[in-house]
C-alpha cells in the first residue's frame, strides 16, 4: 500500500541574527541555513495496517506526512502509495486517500456538519446513492444521526470529532492519515473514536496515526514506526515494542518497616513515597519474583504489593532519547543496535 524509500527533506531556510549588528548584516545579507527535518527513511505499510508513526516534537513526523499526503516535495527519494507518487499524482490520489486533524477543523463552524458534508460530496463526486449510504452508516455507527443537523460551533468537542470522521471518510478513502484524534476528549469519548478507527480498519481501511497519547498506540496500532532526529529508530509490531522492556516489572510495595536502602540486583527505586511505602522497577532475569517476595518478607514484612509491566512509555522515552548519529544521514540500521 505504502512504500516509502531513502525519503528526505531538507528545508532550506535564513538565518536570523540575534544581536543588533547580526540584524542588521542580515538586511544586506541573509545566510542560509539547511534543516534536515527527514533523513533517508524507508519503511512499508501493508493494505489493511494500523500503523503508530511516533516521534519526539521536531522529530520530523509532520513533515513525512506532508510528503505523503503530497503537500510536500522531498529533498530527495521516492514514495508510493495507493500505486501513486503522492505530489506528483496529488489530485487523483487525494481522492482515494483521508486526513482526520485533532487540532484542525474540517468542518465549517457556522454551519451544521450535513452542509460540509454535503460540501465534501460535491468536492470529491461522491454518487448520491453511495453518500446516503456511507452517511447514514456512519452517523449510525457514531450515534449522530441528529447531531450533524447543529451548527458546528454548538457541538461538545467529542461530538465534533465525530462528525470529522465522518467528513473524512464519506468519499470512502482506502488510506487514511489521523494526526492526534483523540486529543482533548474524554475516556469516553475517545473510546467511542477508537472503536470507530477499529471498525474501520475492519472494514479494510489503512490508518496511519500520528499521536502523543500512548493509549491510542496501545490500543490501536499493530506495528509502531518511530522516528527521531529525522531518523527512523524503530519499525516493529507493538508486541516488539513491548518486549524491548525486557522482563521488567513495575512494583508498588508497601511494607511493615521502614526500608532503608535497597542494593539488589535488577533492583531500581523509581519513587519513594515515604520509608514504607515504594515504587521499585525489578528485572525478573536478574532478580527472580520469587527470590525477591521472600527477601522483603524477610527484611521488611510485605503489607501489600501491586505489580504490572512496565508501560510503554518507558521504552519509548528510551526511543525518544537517543542522539543523532554523528554526521548520520539515515539510519535505519540503528534499531538493530540499539533496540532488537
Ligand atoms: N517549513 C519549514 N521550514 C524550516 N524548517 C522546518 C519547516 N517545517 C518544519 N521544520 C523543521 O523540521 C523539523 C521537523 O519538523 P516537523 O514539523 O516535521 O516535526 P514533528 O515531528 O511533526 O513535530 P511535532 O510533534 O512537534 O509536530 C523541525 O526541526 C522543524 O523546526
Amino acid at each position: 500500500m505504502i512504500e516509502v524509500c531513502g525519503l528526505t527533506k531538507t528545508y532550506l531556510t535564513h538565518e536570523r541574527g540575534h544581536t543588533l549588528k547580526e540584524m542588521a548584516v542580515n538586511v544586506i545579507k541573509r545566510p542560509m541555513k539547511e534543516v534536515h527535518a527527514v533523513k533517508d527513511i524507508s519503511f512499508t505499510v501493508e493494505t489493511g495496517g494500523m500503523v503508530a508513526f511516533l516521534g519526539p516534537n521536531g522529530a520530523g513526523k509532520s513533515t513525512t506526512l506532508k510528503m505523503l499526503t503530497g503537500v510536500l516535495h522531498p529533498t530527495s527519494g521516492e514514495a508510493t502509495a495507493l500505486g501513486f507518487t503522492p505530489w506528483k499524482n496529488r489530485r487523483e490520489y487525494v481522492r482515494r486517500i483521508g486526513a482526520v486533524f485533532g487540532q484542525k477543523s474540517q468542518l465549517l463552524w457556522d454551519i451544521p456538519p450535513i452542509d460540509s458534508f454535503y460540501m465534501n460530496k460535491a468536492i470529491y463526486g461522491v454518487p448520491d446513492r453511495a453518500y446516503k449510504e456511507t452517511l447514514d452508516h456512519l452517523t449510525e455507527l457514531l450515534g449522530v444521526t441528529t447531531l450533524i443537523r447543529k451548527p458546528t460551533r454548538q457541538l461538545s468537542l467529542g461530538e465534533r470529532m465525530k462528525c470529522e470522521f465522518i467528513m473524512a471518510m464519506l468519499h470512502r478513502p482506502e488510506l487514511v492519515f489521523l494526526d492526534e484524534p483523540t486529543i482533548g476528549l474524554d475516556v469516553i469519548a475517545k473510546e467511542n473514536i477508537r472503536d470507530f478507527i477499529r471498525s474501520m480498519n475492519q472494514q479494510g481501511v489503512t490508518f496511519i496515526l500520528t499521536t502523543h497519547d500512548l493509549d491510542d498506540v496501545e490500543l490501536l496500532a499493530r506495528r509502531v514506526i518511530v522516528i527521531n532526529h529525522g531518523e527512523l529508530v524503530f519499525d516493529d509490531s507493538i508486541s516488539a515494542l513491548r518486549g524491548q522492556l525486557g522482563m521488567r516489572k513495575a512494583v508498588r510495595l508497601s511494607t511493615e518497616q521502614p526500608v532503608a536502602e535497597l542494593h539488589l540486583p535488577g533492583v531500581t527505586l523509581i519513587k519513594r513515597h515515604h520509608d514504607r511505602e515504594l515504587e521499585l522497577e525489578i528485572d525478573v532475569e536478574l532478580f527472580p519474583l520469587k527470590s525477591f517476595i521472600s527477601h522483603i518478607n524477610e527484611q521488611y514484612g510485605i503489607l501489600d504489593m501491586a505489580m504490572e509491566p512496565l508501560p510503554i512509555e518507558t521504552v519509548m522515552k528510551q526511543l525518544y532519547a537517543s542522539e543523532p548519529r554523528p554526521g548520520s544521514f539515515g539510519a535505519g540500521s540503528r534499531i538493530a543496535a540499539s533496540y532488537r
